[in-house]
């Protein structure tokens, strides 16, 4: 059990990476499958749902761990129950310090009972806009950005992403795809990555994380992605000095940047500046790192990667911004002033136009860190 001290609630923090679909109260769970006739749920009582999808998504397998999205997904399914899932979602990431979020869901998911998905979006936009209204009253300013994802496995990209460019001055600022990656590679959905870069649209893939760097390598240099979601496995491309590939390392993040060479996409990654959405909690369930000690990231920062701390699921992994943090700061021996670093990264890689990115930076995030000394 992660305790998280009130100097880290306190922090301002920025979450690129957070599924809307991942991050439902247990309590609203139940509520909503009562209210919308849901009968899978496997119980009714919110502790014991919040410990079945925190030890059902421990698996160490991504294809397991997606698993329980069957159930958030079931009772996403009318409009009140997405504008409802949004505005807590605001509230709940306000409340834990975060004053910049992107917010990702696939709105292909939520057509089961007749939503179109114009319906969807405008749903999830109208819970987000409130639920920032009565989070702003709470005395907790934020701004939520949704991202539309389209499913790996399924054929819809290009549909997915012409809603994205659609919904783009209305409170969606990109787009992403998500899903089991084994034998889905991003390359699929050329198409739909290519319309975007025509209309100037951002977009970041899941990548890296069940899968190795061929993934990487096709989301970066095929198709084109902003950022990457998670990219743990970039340090396949990196090797010890004196020794084999870091990844035999048992914990890459104990070794110094001396001791590490980088590979070409390693390096490339590093030179672009391309942001890895990381999720330390959630990698460990699916297997994609062994401990928040070993997790790569803490090799990754010292080497100064754009590095960036993130939620992916908070009811699946049991989290939060805060307690990813203190993770960090207990496991891995972050400090403040490491915390203050990735979180102006991710800002400064938010899919926000420049100047607004700067004024949150500037007017927010600075003088946040500044009080915390
Ligand atoms: O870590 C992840 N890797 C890949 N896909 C994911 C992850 N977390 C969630 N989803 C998938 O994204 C969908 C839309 O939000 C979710 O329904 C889930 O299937
Ligand atoms: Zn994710």
């Amino acid at each position: 059990m992660t305790t998280v001290r009130p100097e880290i609630l306190a922090l301002p923090k920025v979450l690129l990476h957070d599924h809307l679909d991942g991050g439902l109260r247990p309590a609203t769970v139940a509520e909503l499958a009562e209210q919308t006739g849901y009968d899978d749920l496997p119980t009714s009582d919110p502790v014991e749902l919040a410990r079945w999808f925190r030890e059902s998504a421990d698996s160490g397998s991504l294809v397991r761990y997606l698993e329980t999205f069957t159930q958030t997904v079931g009772v996403m399914q009318t409009e009140e129950a997405l504008r409802r899932v949004a505005s807590e979602c605001a509230q709940d990431l306000a409340a834990d310090g975060v004053v910049y979020a992107e917010v990702r869901y696939a709105p292909e998911q939520h057509l089961e009972q007749g939503l179109s998905l114009e319906q969807v979006v405008e749903a999830v936009n109208a819970g987000l806009r409130e639920g920032e209204r009565l989070a702003a009253e709470a005395g907790h300013r934020i701004r939520v950005v949704a991202l539309l994802t389209a499913m790996r496995h399924a054929a819809k990209s290009t549909e997915i992403a012409e809603l994205a460019v659609r919904y783009r001055d209305e409170g969606v600022g990109g787009f992403d795809i998500a899903g089991a990656e084994a034998g889905f590679p991003p390359t699929r959905h050329l198409d739909a990555f290519e319309y975007l870069r025509r209309e100037n649209a951002h977009f970041t893939i899941h990548a890296g994380e069940a899968f190795g760097l061929p993934s990487i390598w096709e989301a970066i240099q095929w198709c084109g992605a902003d950022r990457l979601g998670h990219g743990v496995r970039i340090i396949d491309d990196m090797q010890e000095v004196r020794g084999g590939p870091l990844s035999e390392v048992p914990a890459p993040g104990t070794l110094e940047p001396g001791d590490v060479q980088l590979g070409r996409l390693a390096a490339y990654v590093r030179d672009r500046r391309i942001p890895l959405e990381m999720a330390p909690s959630s990698n460990i369930q699916t297997g994609a790192a062994s401990s928040i000690q070993a997790h790569p990231i803490t090799l990754l920062k010292r080497l100064r990667f754009r590095v960036t701390v993130n939620t992916d699921n908070r009811l699946m992994s049991d989290t939060s911004m805060s307690k990813e943090m203190q993770l960090l700061v207990d496991e891995a021996g972050w400090g403040v002033d490491d915390l203050r670093w990735v979180t102006i990264n991710a800002m400064k890689s938010a899919f926000l136009p420049f100047d607004e990115r700067l004024a949150l930076i500037d007017d927010v995030i600075k003088p946040g860190y500044d009080r915390a000394g």
